[in-house]
């Protein structure tokens, strides 16, 4: 229990057991397409990564815009991680909300070019930075509400599963699930931990074993999502939500955050160097490296159809 406090207390970096009464500017905040409200400051853009804090609301806006897809490149979670340690600095965030700044894709997951024909010590780097990620998303004391506006395959539907809340716009043509068999490599142990904690022993064997994605009604029906809005509701429904969040005493709800998430993410520290290590040895594989070239061949061919 102490260390859950210890953990929690690291986690309030957030203010604590204050209320926030200013939701009046939900309102504004209608689509996906976001109009941010003249209230909106200490916006900071990245070549990749867009944020938008409304000191109205404590809610900031964090927006992915790696085109084409935005996969998660070396660079792109470089640029994530520095982004989100000033939110989590900043008292006046107290919540997050994950979208897209592109049509159609949430995140397309890994840059698959960061781990096809790249040097060991750039794999290292990589995974390393998903890693750090991770942690920061999963162990935030923020609340982190994933507002998935496209398709969220693998390392994008981890990012969704890292947040407290998913709310995912109502269109099967977009398709979420961990895909990775499909690819020939292997999922981590804490990619199969998350879908699990969410969805349970059982659809998490299946989903992983075939590494299924689920069309946004599907995902819904196990509860890999858990709302579905139009497009044009997206962000403000988002919204909307984290200020009901915001209800909750900020100190209660990130210990007992911190206790239900403590599991999963001890098992992850106490595993990260091996995670790096069989990353890189199974993607110094021939046979490895030969799935993710005749995978880039596939979705490149895809195009060309
Ligand atoms: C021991 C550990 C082992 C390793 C475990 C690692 C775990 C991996 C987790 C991952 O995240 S692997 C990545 C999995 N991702 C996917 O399977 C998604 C693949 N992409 C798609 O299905 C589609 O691109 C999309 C996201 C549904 C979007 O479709 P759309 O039709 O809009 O776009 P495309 O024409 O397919 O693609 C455009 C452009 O982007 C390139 N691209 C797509 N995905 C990736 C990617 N993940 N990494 C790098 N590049 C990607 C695609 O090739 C096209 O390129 P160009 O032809 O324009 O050059």
């Amino acid at each position: 229990m102490a260390s859950v406090l210890r953990q929690a207390a690291r986690l309030a970096s957030s203010r604590c057991l204050t209320q926030l009464s200013a939701a009046s500017s939900t309102s504004r905040l209608g689509a996906s397409s976001y109009n941010f409200s003249p209230s909106s400051r200490n916006a900071s853009t990245s070549s990749t990564i867009k944020v938008q804090l409304d000191s109205n609301t404590g809610v900031a806006i964090m927006m992915f815009q790696n085109p084409p897809v935005n996969s998660m490149s070396l660079d792109f979670m470089t640029e994530f991680v520095i982004a989100w340690d000033k939110l989590e600095l900043d008292k006046s965030c107290r919540g997050i909300i994950l979208t897209s700044a592109l049509p159609n894709v949430f995140s397309a997951g890994l840059d698959i070019m960061d781990m096809y024909g790249t040097t060991p010590e750039h794999r290292t780097a990589f995974w390393k930075a998903l890693q750090e990620l991770w942690l920061k998303v999963y162990g935030s004391g923020k609340i982190v509400v994933a507002a998935i506006n496209g398709a969220s395959p693998a390392g994008g539907c981890l990012m969704a599963l890292s947040c407290d809340y998913r709310i995912m716009i109502d269109n099967p043509k977009y398709k979420i699930g961990i895909n990775e068999t499909k690819l020939g490599i292997v999922a981590p142990f804490w990619f199969k931990d998350c879908l699990e904690n969410t969805v349970g022993y059982r659809m998490s064997e299946m989903s992983v074993q075939y590494g299924i994605l689920y069309n946004s009604a599907e995902a819904l029906k196990i509860g890999l999502v858990d709302q579905l809005v139009p497009e044009d509701k997206l962000i403000s429904t988002a919204t909307e939500t984290m200020i009901k969040w915001f209800a909750i005493p900020d100190y209660a709800r990130q210990i007992s955050k911190a206790m239900v998430r403590k599991a999963t993410m001890d098992k992850m520290l106490a595993g990260r160097e091996a995670d790096i290590t069989n990353f890189v040895t199974f993607t110094n594989k021939d046979s490895i490296q030969k799935s993710l070239g005749m995978y880039m061949e596939m979705l490149k061919g895809r195009k060309a159809k």
